[in-house]
């Protein structure tokens, strides 16, 4: 069986508190995108995971596909399978690619297994892969609190939209790009942002990683003054970067505009 794991973007993101556990409460908006990744799932002799495309930095071992297909199989005492992952999502780059590969390799094995878990149960492993995994099960925009692991429903439909992704190939690790951060109590909460025109947005919508990753990263603020320039509605950097989006409200060919090494992807949201 194959899937195509998407992955999402953040209307927002405010770093609110750091915790006792060493990771941060955030509060951020996960809206799902269509540039995805493909995933095979097929049973097998014995356990195999391969991957091509975008390289993945580390061991196959730590990759969160063969960490899902491990804890189900203790639970389940599941067969042996062969996964297959073709990359295409940037990597490190505020997409939250591999988390997205992690939960639909767990949704991938209740459908192939028949085990018929809930989403409830399905969304607790993902949260033993990593604080954006659980949002990958359902995969619908939601507002997120906690560590981005605990969710609300929110009303936002950007359906009549486009969207254009820009990566300059820059890996961003999410854990640096934490550590540089105070974190504080916003003066406005996304979610009454979020309620507002889109074409207010840029006026309040903040995501609390810019200012750290454009003082050290001026390019990357120039793709979001550009997307700005040739008509986004609203643009921001998404998660812990490097990844730039632009909404905008018709198709607009932006590939011209940006070096030929950067990777793009553009489509309805
Ligand atoms: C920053 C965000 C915002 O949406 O997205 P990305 O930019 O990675 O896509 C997420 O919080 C990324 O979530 P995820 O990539 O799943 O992070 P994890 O694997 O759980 O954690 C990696 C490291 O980031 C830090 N971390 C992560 C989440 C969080 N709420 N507080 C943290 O401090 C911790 O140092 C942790 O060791
Ligand atoms: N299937 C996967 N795809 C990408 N990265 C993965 C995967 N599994 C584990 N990883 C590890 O997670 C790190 C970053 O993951 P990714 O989700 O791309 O980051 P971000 O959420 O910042 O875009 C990589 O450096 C890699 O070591």
């Amino acid at each position: 069986m194959v899937v195509f794991p998407t992955c999402k973007i953040n209307l927002g993101l405010n770093i609110i508190a750091k915790r006792p556990d060493g990771f941060h409460n955030i509060e951020s908006c996960f809206y799902p995108v269509g540039w995805t990744d493909v995933l095979e799932m097929v049973p097998a002799e014995s356990f195999a995971f391969a991957s091509t495309g975008i390289p993945i930095p580390g061991d196959a071992a730590g990759n969160l596909c063969v960490k899902a297909y491990q804890f189900l199989q203790k639970d389940f005492s599941l067969p042996p399978v062969s996964i297959h992952l073709h990359k295409v999502i940037p990597i490190g780059a505020g997409l939250g690619g591999g988390s997205a590969d992690g939960a639909f390799c767990i949704k991938l094995l209740n459908q192939v297994f028949a085990l018929n878990l809930t989403v409830a149960q399905m969304q607790e492993y993902a949260r033993r892969l990593g604080s954006d995994c659980a949002f990958f099960i359902e995969n619908t925009p939601v507002f997120c609190y906690g560590k981005g692991d605990q969710f609300r429903d929110i009303q936002v439909d950007l359906s009549k939209y486009y969207i254009a992704l820009v990566n300059p190939q820059i890996h961003i690790g999410t854990a640096e790009a934490y550590a540089g951060i105070t974190p504080a109590e916003p003066e406005r909460k996304i979610e009454e942002i979020l309620a507002l025109p889109i074409e207010r947005w840029k006026e309040y919508l903040i995501n609390d990683f810019e200012k750290n990753i454009f003082a050290n990263y001026p390019g990357i603020r120039q793709i979001k003054d550009s997307l700005y320039t040739h008509g986004a509605v609203y643009a921001s950097m998404s998660g812990s970067g490097s990844t730039v989006y632009g909404i905008f409200e018709k198709e607009t060919d932006v590939k011209s505009l940006f070096p030929e090494h950067y990777q793009l992807w553009q489509g309805k949201l």
